[in-house]
This record gives structure tokens, sequence and C-alpha cells, in this order.
């Protein structure tokens, strides 16, 4: 067995582990990261890139038919085979090259292998030809291992050969129907890109659809998705499962019928990826999410970080990234005795998680929201007041489509004079996150938001809709 000693060891080389390498590497100290399967790790190759390469011919497609004078032009259907060669090329034919270039390029040692804790600041890799290599690190390991699929405990779930998320983002044939059990953002997104490919969609969600949004969210997309054929059932839950003579799949459900599919998609949600990841050779409880504090310190230890999805607070790319970007110049402070800045919104914390977390849904028609609901905010007890406004009224929805559906909604603390919060929901709303994101993270207040003029006729318009809405400052 071979032993290297660097300053940090990084275990997981996801989006989340790749930045917390190469922020490590820019504040001078040596970086190891173990990877086991993909360089860059679940959002390249079987989630976000995927499931977005799967979904944007759909929504082409309905933008150019909503305009009078251009949907003349559309004059077929989808070409599958073009979206999956599309698929296909946004994530490298699965294919981990050109990242492992980045990562050198970096400065950053690539070791393959599947990494397990054995002991305080140890990490023994097993490489894919059997190989030990024992990596020590002299100042922290960090663990970015992310998450997998949960399979709930459903008698004879497991022996159907449930699709997950990676069949399927990966699909390579498009089935001919597919159930799809889960009411959350994998469900509601691979059903939209799924009848876009023309199967016949069931999903079975046990509450409503995207349930920790705004209600009008999951409300809007389950319509258009029944609008567009699929069968939506709400509030019922799979009892059992089995594979029948003609090789599909029969789901029970509990509102008493049955429902057959060829294939079956479990999106109930995730699990950590901390299994067999050696937790219990340094008292942590194998297969939990890691509790950290706001700068990814595992809470009780004072070398181990846990960065990304494994820590569970916001299981999204972009805030796992935000969070790398936070722990990897921590952890470069506290080797070289720098000055750690962990204040609220310091440079080494992570404090947006708490409430100010951006999150766009790629569904017909898009969801994008940040910080807090209504439902939310009354839970925590502040004092809020809701603004609604219909998106469709707004002049740079009418020149955009000729029937745009769409409705937003901002959460003000009254007691502050800020927003919270906010959700849009409508074709092409994601690109309005990033102000509201704006708004609630720099705290601005109403009244200087009235100074921020929106473009017309832009969607951004509801910005202004919002302040009439709530009324103008006097005097
Ligand atoms: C279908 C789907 C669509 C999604 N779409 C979006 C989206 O549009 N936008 C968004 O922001 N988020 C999206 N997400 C969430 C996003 O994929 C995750 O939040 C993100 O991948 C987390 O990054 P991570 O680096 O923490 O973990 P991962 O991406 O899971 O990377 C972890 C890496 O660690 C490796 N690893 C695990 N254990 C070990 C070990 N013991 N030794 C060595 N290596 C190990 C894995 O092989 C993997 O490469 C989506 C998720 C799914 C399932
Ligand atoms: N566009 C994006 O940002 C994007 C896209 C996809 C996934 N993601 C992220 O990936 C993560 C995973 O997504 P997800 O949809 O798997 O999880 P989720 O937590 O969003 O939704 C899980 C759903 O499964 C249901 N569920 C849970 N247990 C169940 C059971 N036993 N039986 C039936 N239903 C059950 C829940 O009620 C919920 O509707 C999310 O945290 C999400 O943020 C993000």
């Amino acid at each position: 067995m071979s032993e290297r000693t660097y300053d940090l060891v990084v275990i997981g080389a996801g989006p989340v582990g790749e930045n917390v390498a190469d922020r490590a590497v820019q504040g001078g100290l040596s970086v190891a990261i173990v990877e086991s399967e993909l360089v860059g790790g679940e959002c390249s190759y079987w989630a976000c890139m995927p499931s977005k390469g799967l979904l944007r011919a759909g929504a082409a497609l309905r933008a150019a038919r909503a305009v009078d004078g251009a949907k003349h032009a559309v004059t077929g259907d989808i070409d599958v085979a073009g979206v999956l060669r599309r698929r296909d090329s946004l994530t490298s034919d699965w294919n981990d090259a050109s990242q492992v270039e980045w990562l050198q390029g970096a400065g950053v040692d690539l070791v393959r292998g599947h990494g397990r804790l054995s002991g305080e600041k140890r990490v023994e890799v097993t490489g894919p030809d059997g190989s030990l290599t024992t990596l020590v690190a002299r100042h922290a390991v960090a663990v970015c291992t992310g998450s997998a699929a949960l399979l709930p405990d459903v008698p004879g779930l497991a022996d159907v050969s449930p699709w997950t998320s990676r069949e399927a983002t990966a699909v390579q044939e498009v089935p001919g129907s597919l159930a799809i059990v889960g009411g959350g953002v994998v469900a509601a997104e691979m059903a939209t890109a799924f009848v876009d490919l023309g199967s016949e969609v069931t999903l079975i969600a046990r509450s409503r659809l995207l349930g920790p949004m705004e209600p009008f969210a999951g409300d809007l997309v389950a319509q258009s998705l029944t609008d567009r054929g699929a069968r939506v059932l709400l509030h019922t839950d799979l009892v059992s499962a089995q594979r029948v003579d003609d090789g599909q799949v029969e789901l029970e459900l509990s509102n008493g019928t049955r429902v057959r599919a060829d294939e079956v998609l479990v999106a109930t949600g995730r699990v950590p990826r901390t299994e067999d990841l050696g937790l219990d050779t340094v008292d942590l409880e194998p297969g939990s999410w890691l509790d950290v504090d706001d700068t990814m310190l595992v809470r009780g230890s004072d070398w181990l970080y846990a960065v990304g999805d494994v820590n569970h607070r916001a299981l999204l790319t972009h805030q796992g990234k935000y969070q790398a970007r936070a722990a990897g110049d921590v952890i470069v402070a506290r080797a070289t005795g720098g000055t750690v800045d962990d204040a609220p919104w310091g440079a080494h914390v992570a404090t947006a998680d708490h409430g100010a977390v951006p999150q766009v849904t790629f569904t017909d028609p898009e969801v994008a929201s940040v910080g807090e609901t209504e439902a939310s905010a009354r839970a925590a007890g502040r004092n809020i007041r809701v603004l609604d406004y219909d998106l469709s009224w707004i002049a740079g929805a009418s020149t955009r489509s000729d029937a745009y559906t769409g409705q937003a909604r901002a959460i003000v603390d009254e007691d502050r004079g800020v927003l919270i919060g906010a959700t849009f929901v409508g074709a092409d709303v994601g690109e309005l996150l990033q102000a509201a994101t704006i708004a609630v993270v720099g705290e601005v207040p109403l009244a200087r938001l009235w100074h921020a003029v929106p473009a017309y006729p832009t969607l951004s318009e509801v910005w202004l809709r919002f302040l009439e809405t709530y009324g103008r400052p006097t005097v």
C-alpha cells in the first residue's frame, strides 16, 4: 500500500468537490481529489445537464408555437433522435476527459477509486485495479460525495428494476409508456420531458406537485401536464409493484386502481452517499447526512468538512458550489493561520443557504423561486405581506407569447420593509430570478426598489407591479 500526504484530501469530484479543491489550491494548499466514477459528478452526467438537454427541445417548440406567424413554420414533431444526440453532446458522451484536464490545469491531483475514511485525517482509496493508496491530510478532509436516488420500501418495487433519475436522464430508447412515482422536482421535470418525447406518462404523487413551493406552482405544472395528455394522480400512494407477463410494470395504487407502464421511474428524493465511507472510523453514523456548521465543518470535528448534497442543506449544484467556495477558502485560512470571516454573510460562510436559495424548475411552465414562501414565512412566525400578480397582464408577456400563462408572488417582511421571497411561474421566468435573489440577499428596501426601473416591455415589469400592489411610499 502506498501513502501520500496532502494539505487537503477531497472525496468526490462532483461540481462541489471540484470547487473546494480549486479554491484550496488557489489559496496555496496541495490537494488530492478522489473520484470513483466520472469527474464532474451526478450533475454533469445524470442530473442537471442531461435533464435540461432532454427538456430544451420541447420548450423551444412550445415557444415557437405560442407566436402567430412563427407557429406556421413548425410543421413537425420533436425529433427524438436529435434530442438524444444533443443530450449526449451535453454529457460529453459520459466521458470526463475535459473535466480531468480542467482539474490538472487547476493543479489538483486526481486519484481514481473509491475513498473511505480510515481514521482521523486519513483516506484509504481502493483503485479500479484493487490497489490500495492511503492519503494523509495535513489539515483537512472534505467529503463531497453527493447523494443517490432513494428507493422507497414498497413491496415488489426493487424487483421490477425501476428507473431512477440516472436511467431517465441517460435514456437511449424512449418507452411507449412511463409511470413516475414522486411529486418533486425530478418527477415534474421528467414528466415534462417524457411527454415531450412521446411517452404516455402517468405521474403518481402522494401529495401535490412541487410540495415545498408556492401551491400555484405545482397546480399550474399539473394542469399543463394534464392538458398535454399526461395522467396526473395527486394524493395517491404506491402500494405495490410487479412485472407482468408482457414485461410491463403493474403498479397498485392507494386509490384502488392499477396502472401499467413499460417502465417506472422512482423520483422520491435522495439519500446521502455515506454508507461505504468509513464514517464509523471517525465516530459518525454510516449512511447519515453530515451535519455541518456554516463553514461546512462537520459538527464536533476540527478537520472534517462536508460540502454539497451530502450535508443536506440545499441539494442544488449552484448552492453546493457556493458552499464549496466558502469551505475551500476557510480551509486555507485555518491551515495558514489567516483570518476566519465566519460572521453571517462573511466570506467563509454559506449564509444564503438559510433563506435565500434560488431554484429554477424547468417544467412547462417554468418555476423560479428564491427564499421564503408564504407558508414557510408564516410557519416561522414572520410578519409578512403577500403580493400576487398575474404575469399574463404584463406587456412583456403579451409580446412574448399569444397566450401567456403565469403567476408571480412576492413575500414582504413588513417589520423590515424588504423582500424575503419570490416565486415566478411562466415561460422563461428563470431569467427573472437573479434580480429577486439580489433583492433578498441585499435586503434592498422596497422604497429603494422603486428606483430600479424595469425595461419596457420585459417580463421584469412584474417588479413594478409588485411595488404598485404594495403601494407607493408617502412622504
Ligand atoms: C435528475 C436531476 C436533475 C437535477 N437538476 C439540477 C439542476 O438543474 N440544477 C441544480 O442546481 N441542481 C440539479 N440537481 C441537483 C444536483 O445534481 C446536485 O445538487 C449536485 O450534483 C450535487 O453536487 P455534489 O458535488 O454535492 O454531488 P455529486 O454531483 O453527486 O458528486 C459526487 C461525486 O462523488 C463521487 N463519490 C461518491 N462517493 C465516493 C467515494 N466514496 N469515493 C470517491 N468518489 C465518490 C461520485 O461518483 C460523484 O462523482 C439535479 C438532480 C437530479 C437527480
Ligand atoms: N431544476 C432543478 O433545480 C432540479 C431538478 C431536479 C432535481 N433537483 C434537486 O434534486 C433533488 C432531488 O429531487 P427529487 O425530486 O428526487 O426530490 P424532492 O425532495 O424534490 O421530491 C421528492 C418527492 O417524492 C415524494 N416522496 C417521498 N417519499 C415518497 C414515498 N415513499 N412514496 C411516494 N412519494 C414519496 C415527496 O412527497 C416529494 O414529492 C431535489 O432536492 C432537487 O432540488 C433540482
